[in-house]
């Protein structure tokens, strides 16, 4: 258990993303009039603790305080409240609710993908939440499965989803981190606008829940690839095509949120009554009226006339995305991609910035997306990376995978690695006890008690995705095999050549056996012994033979 300010203690890890380690913790004392909640000693609360090479930036930890008051007064429902913020030396951590439930990425990794009706449902909470951020003039900018908690999953209970991880994407958007041209998001899931380091809008965040709603429904967000890069293109160049298991009616909305244009999407408000309109109207009982609402649910799907700005995401002037990526580009060859990421140095060898061949980094066989990201290329010692650097750095960044309940390295501990400021007792480390595993329940949205107008995709258990980025679990390693003991005692004594004694002894007994069956029972003993019985024969053979012995030695 290690402390964090005075008023919190760590207790196990929860789980690990890009940006920091999230622990289980409990309070010490009532936090003071800063915190939004000042809590009761005792109470369990969620605390994640920020990176170091976050904490160590001057300009993060400026940041982390300016935000402190939108994070602090940022209250929703489907919002994970966050408490209080704790800024101790070079330590930066966030306390939360905990919540007690799994994170949709997950979920869906267990169980498979949801019906449109419960994606529906599911979506129209998170876009509520969006919704009331973005009036505030907070946009999450990250949204993806992994940043949307469950609560409520146990049996009989409603699942209510929880959007968490706000204001951290602005926390990491320094220029200390990244340029302001870069995107910050998650490949899978990020704007094309964001992808291009153009300005940004709440309008990413509706893109995000367009991709989020399909993963949804079908258990994978709809562009993937080798690399973050291809990602990155198939966002910019690729229209994304109707899985058959969709209604029409919500594809109307995914497509609308999954514009290329941010000016097309719909607000989050409007997005959030589009999904419950439809997800009434496809339902097996829907009214012929609720069916024929959920078919025109492209009219309630109006863009926000104001959509809230991401600060600092203007582009400098000097960088024409344009230029980095032919965004008309009627399909995405791998073997063009050096020459679509310009270099800025006269002697630049494209062959470096990105391996067609994949046997370099970011080629096709390449299995680490994170290798992705190609070399700074020769140029101006002077000059800027060019946007799509930064933009495929931040990716790599920004796509690690969240280690859930996994042993934490001591030296990976921020808290560990201060020996100066906490030193640690003479202990040797213990291992943190695992975290609970929860059983998490398929959701328990009913579907609306009319007819409907089309098959629901079943909620059929989880099959193999082809998602690199989330490598399969390994089996089970055999136990040890114990030797073979022989017989209930280990400590008996041991005879040599005992074994050996007790087969001569049974072949000698089977022998005697059968050769006594086989006397009684044929005729064998009238041949050869004038019908005598078996023992007064082999006493008389043995008699023969000791006779026979003692006349080889003579009359002496
Ligand atoms: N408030 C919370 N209550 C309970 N568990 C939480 C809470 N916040 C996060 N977690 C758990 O911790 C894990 C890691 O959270 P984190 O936000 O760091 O991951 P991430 O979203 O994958 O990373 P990032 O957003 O930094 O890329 C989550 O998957 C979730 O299981």
């Amino acid at each position: 258990m290690r402390p964090v300010g005075s008023k919190y203690l760590l207790e196990e890890p929860l789980g690990r993303g890009a940006t920091g380690t999230v622990w289980r913790a409990s309070q010490r004392e009532t936090a003071g009039a800063e915190a939004a909640v000042a809590g009761q000693p005792g109470e369990t609360v969620a605390i994640k603790v920020l990176k170091e090479e976050l904490a160590n930036d001057a300009e993060i930890v400026m940041r982390f305080l300016r935000e402190r008051s939108v994070l602090l007064r940022l209250t929703h429902p489907n919002i994970v409240r966050t408490r209080d913020l704790v800024v101790e030396g070079d330590l930066l951590a966030l306390v939360m609710d905990l919540i007690d439930g799994p994170d949709l990425h997950n979920y869906l990794r267990r169980n498979g993908p949801f019906t449109p009706v419960a994606a529906a449902l599911l979506t129209a909470q998170i876009a509520d939440a969006l919704a009331a951020s973005h009036a505030d003039g907070v946009v999450h900018r990250d949204l993806k499965p992994a940043n949307v908690l469950l609560a409520g999953t146990g049996e009989g209970e409603e699942m209510h989803p929880m959007l968490t991880d706000f204001g951290i994407a602005r926390l990491a958007d320094s220029p200390g981190l990244t340029r302001t041209q870069e995107f910050v998001g998650t490949p899978a899931y990020v704007a094309p606008e964001s992808a291009e380091g153009r300005p940004q809008t709440s309008a990413v965040d509706i893109y995000g829940a367009g991709i989020l709603l399909y993963e949804l429904v079908t258990g994978r967000p709809p562009f993937a690839g080798n690399t973050a890069l291809e990602v990155l293109h198939r966002h910019l160049s690729e229209e994304p095509r109707r899985p058959t298991t969709v209604p029409e009616p919500l594809w109307t909305v995914i497509e609308r949120c999954l514009r290329k244009n941010p000016d097309e999407r719909p607000s989050a408000e409007n997005l959030a009554g589009g999904l419950r309109v439809v997800a009434s109207g496809i339902g097996v009982h829907a009214s012929p009226a609720q069916a024929e609402a959920a078919l025109g649910v492209a009219a309630l799907l109006a863009p926000d006339p104001a959509p809230a700005p991401v600060p600092d995401t203007a582009p400098a002037g000097s960088a024409d995305p344009t230029q980095a990526l032919p965004t008309n580009a009627p399909s995405y060859d791998p073997a063009a991609a050096t020459n679509v990421l310009p270099t800025t140095g006269p002697d630049a060898d494209p062959t470096q910035v990105m391996s067609p061949t994949g046997s370099g980094p970011g080629g096709p066989g390449d299995a680490d997306p994170t290798r992705a990201m190609p070399p700074m290329p020769p140029g101006n010692p002077g000059d800027d990376p060019h946007p799509w650097q930064n933009q495929l750095r931040a990716a790599r960044d920004r796509n690690e995978q969240t280690q859930v309940q996994q042993y934490l390295d001591p030296n990976d501990d921020p808290l560990r690695r201060r020996p100066q400021r906490r030193p640690s007792p003479q202990q040797p480390p213990q291992r943190p006890p695992q975290r609970q595993q929860r059983r998490p329940q398929p959701a328990p949205y009913q579907q609306p008690q009319q007819p409907q107008n089309y098959a629901p995709a079943p909620h059929h258990p989880q099959q193999p995705q082809p998602q690199r980025y989330a490598p399969p679990p390994q089996p089970p390693q055999p136990e040890p095999r114990q030797p073979r003991q022989r017989g209930s005692n280990p400590n008996r004594m041991k005879i040599p050549g005992l074994g050996c004694l007790k087969g001569c002894l049974f072949v000698i007994v089977v022998l005697v056996v059968g050769s006594w069956l086989v006397w009684e029972l044929t005729p064998l003993k009238d041949w050869v012994a004038e019908g005598k019985s078996y023992w007064d024969a082999v006493s008389g053979w043995i008699s023969d033979v000791k006779q026979w012995i003692s006349d080889l030695g003579g009359p002496s």
